[in-house]
C-alpha cells in the first residue's frame, strides 16, 4: 500500500507548502478542513497548482492524488482514515490545534500498524507539535498513555513560506514565493527512523531554527505589518517601500540579531546574510501580501514566546537592547478592531477595561517582576491614554 498523509487545514500553507512537498514525496494526501467550500473544492477536483512567483517569472507544480474530508460532518471517517495514516501533519493555527486534537487522539487510540503514525504539527509557534501532543494526551485514556509512543511519534517543526492570501477567484490554486524552510527534529523518531520527505531539513536542535525564523521572518513581517498599516499602507511590499518603515525593521532586526548571534552562537555575518535575505523576500512585490494577513490575530502576536516579546524578554534578561522591539509591541497594540479580525477586537477591549499593569499581565503573560515588564506597561498606557483622549487608537 502507499503511503497516506492526513493534513489538517487545506489553508494557504496547507495547499501550498505541506500538501506540495508531501506530494512531491509520494504520499497520498487527505486534507481535513472544517470549510465546506475548500472540502468540496478538493472532492471535486483532481489537481490544483501552486505557483512560485518572483522577478525571475513564475514556475507552476500541479498537485494530485489528493482527498479531503470535512471533520466536522464526518468525524468517524477523519479517525479511521488517522488509523491507518502514516503521517499527521497541520496547518490551522496555534489557536486550533486544541479543536483537533480530539478527532487525532480517537485516531491515534485505535491503531494497530506496526509502525507508530508521525505526528508534525507546521504551525508559527515555538514547540507547536508539544502543544498538539498535549491536547491529543488529556484525550487519551491515562492507561494508554503509557504506550503512546508505540503508536504515534511527535516532532516539532519551524516552517517558512510566504503564502499571502488567494484572488477570490483562484479556487485551489496558490501563489507563493519560491523560498521555502521545513526544518523538523529527528531525536523523536529513534530507531524507528525518520520519514521519508526530501524537502525536511532534519535537525537534532531545532530551537536555534525556529527562534532564528520566528524572531527574523515573523518579527520583521509583523513590524512591517503593523507600522503599515498604521501609515496607511496596503500591502507588506508596499510598506517596507516606504523609507521610515524599512529603516524601523532594519532597527528591530539588530536587536533580534544581537540575541540570535548571542545566545545560539551563529555566526553575525551569517545572521546578516539572512537578514538580507529575509528583508528581500518580505520586500517581494509580487507577493501582495495585505498588512492585515501579516498582522492578524495582534493577542497571539504579542504572546509570551511570540515575536516581540519573546525576543524582547530574552534581550532584557541579558541586559541588551530592545527598544525597537518595543515601537512594534506599541503599533501591535494599535492593530484594534480591524474587520474580520476577531483578536483585534479582543486587544480593544481588554485594553478598554483593565489597568495597565493588568493589561501587560493578560496579553504578554510577562511575569511582574520580569525586567521587561515595566517597559511594555509604559506603551500600553500610552496606547490606552490616546484611547481615551480620541476615543480610538491612533490610526
Ligand atoms: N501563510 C503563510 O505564509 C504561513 C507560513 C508559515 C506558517 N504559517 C502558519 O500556518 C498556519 C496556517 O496558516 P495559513 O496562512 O495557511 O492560514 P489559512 O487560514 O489559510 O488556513 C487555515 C486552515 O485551517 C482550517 N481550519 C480551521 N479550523 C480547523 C479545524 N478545526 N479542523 C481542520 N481545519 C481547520 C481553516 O478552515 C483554513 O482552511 C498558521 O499557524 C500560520 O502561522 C503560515
Ligand atoms: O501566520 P502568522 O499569523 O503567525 O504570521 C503572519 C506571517 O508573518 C506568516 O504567515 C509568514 O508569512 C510566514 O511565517 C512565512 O514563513
Amino acid at each position: 500500500m502507499g503511503m497516506k498523509a492526513i493534513h489538517f487545514g487545506g489553508g494557504n500553507i496547507g495547499r501550498g507548502f505541506v500538501a506540495e512537498f508531501l506530494h512531491t514525496a509520494g504520499y497520498e494526501v487527505v486534507f481535513i478542513d472544517v470549510m465546506d467550500n475548500i472540502i468540496n473544492e478538493l472532492q471535486n477536483t483532481k489537481s490544483y497548482q501552486v505557483t512560485e512567483v518572483s522577478e525571475a517569472g513564475e514556475t507552476t507544480k500541479t498537485i494530485t492524488n489528493y482527498r479531503a474530508i470535512n471533520s466536522k460532518t464526518h468525524e468517524q471517517d477523519v479517525v479511521e482514515e488517522i488509523s491507518t495514516a502514516d503521517i499527521v501533519t497541520c496547518a490551522v493555527g496555534p489557536n486550533i490545534l486544541k479543536f483537533i486534537a480530539p478527532v487525532i487522539a480517537k485516531g491515534i487510540d485505535i491503531r494497530s500498524t506496526p509502525k507508530p503514525l508521525a505526528v508534525i504539527a507546521c504551525e508559527n509557534a515555538i514547540g507547536a507539535t508539544d502543544t498538539l501532543r498535549g491536547h491529543i494526551e488529556s484525550h487519551t485514556d491515562s492507561e494508554r498513555l503509557e504506550t503512546m509512543g508505540e503508536r504515534a511519534q511527535y516532532a516539532n517543526s519551524a516552517i517558512d513560506r510566504i503564502v499571502p492570501a488567494q484572488a477570490p477567484n483562484s479556487g485551489l490554486n496558490v501563489r507563493i514565493e519560491k523560498f521555502y524552510e521545513w526544518v523538523v527534529e529527528k531525536g523523536p523518531f529513534g530507531n524507528v527512523g525518520h520519514p521519508n520527505i526530501p524537502a525536511i531539513h532534519w535537525v537534532d536542535h531545532l530551537e536555534p531554527y525556529i527562534e532564528r525564523k520566528l524572531f527574523t521572518v515573523n518579527t520583521s513581517h509583523a513590524t512591517a505589518a503593523y507600522y503599515g498599516r498604521y501609515a496607511g499602507k496596503k500591502t507588506i511590499a508596499e510598506a517596507m517601500h516606504d523609507s521610515y518603515i524599512r529603516g524601523v525593521v532594519r532597527d528591530v532586526l539588530k536587536e533580534t540579531a544581537s540575541l540570535i548571534i548571542d545566545k545560539h552562537e551563529i555566526e553575525a555575518q551569517e545572521q546578516q546574510e539572512y537578514v538580507e535575505t529575509i528583508i528581500a523576500r518580505i520586500s517581494n512585490p509580487y507577493l501582495e501580501d495585505s498588512v492585515e494577513r501579516v498582522g492578524r490575530a495582534p493577542v497571539r502576536k504579542l504572546g509570551r514566546k511570540e515575536r516581540f516579546i519573546g525576543p524582547a524578554a530574552q534581550l532584557a534578561e541579558r541586559g541588551m537592547k530592545y527598544d525597537s522591539l518595543l515601537g512594534s509591541v506599541e503599533m501591535a497594540l494599535r492593530f484594534q478592531n480591524v474587520k474580520d479580525d476577531a483578536e483585534s477586537v479582543e486587544l480593544a477591549t481588554i485594553l478598554k477595561e483593565n489597568a495597565p499593569a493588568d493589561a501587560t499581565v493578560q496579553l504578554t503573560g510577562l511575569e511582574r517582576t520580569h525586567p521587561l515588564f515595566s517597559a511594555v506597561v509604559k506603551v500600553v498606557d500610552q496606547v490606552q491614554s490616546e484611547a481615551k483622549e480620541t476615543g480610538q487608537p491612533r490610526i
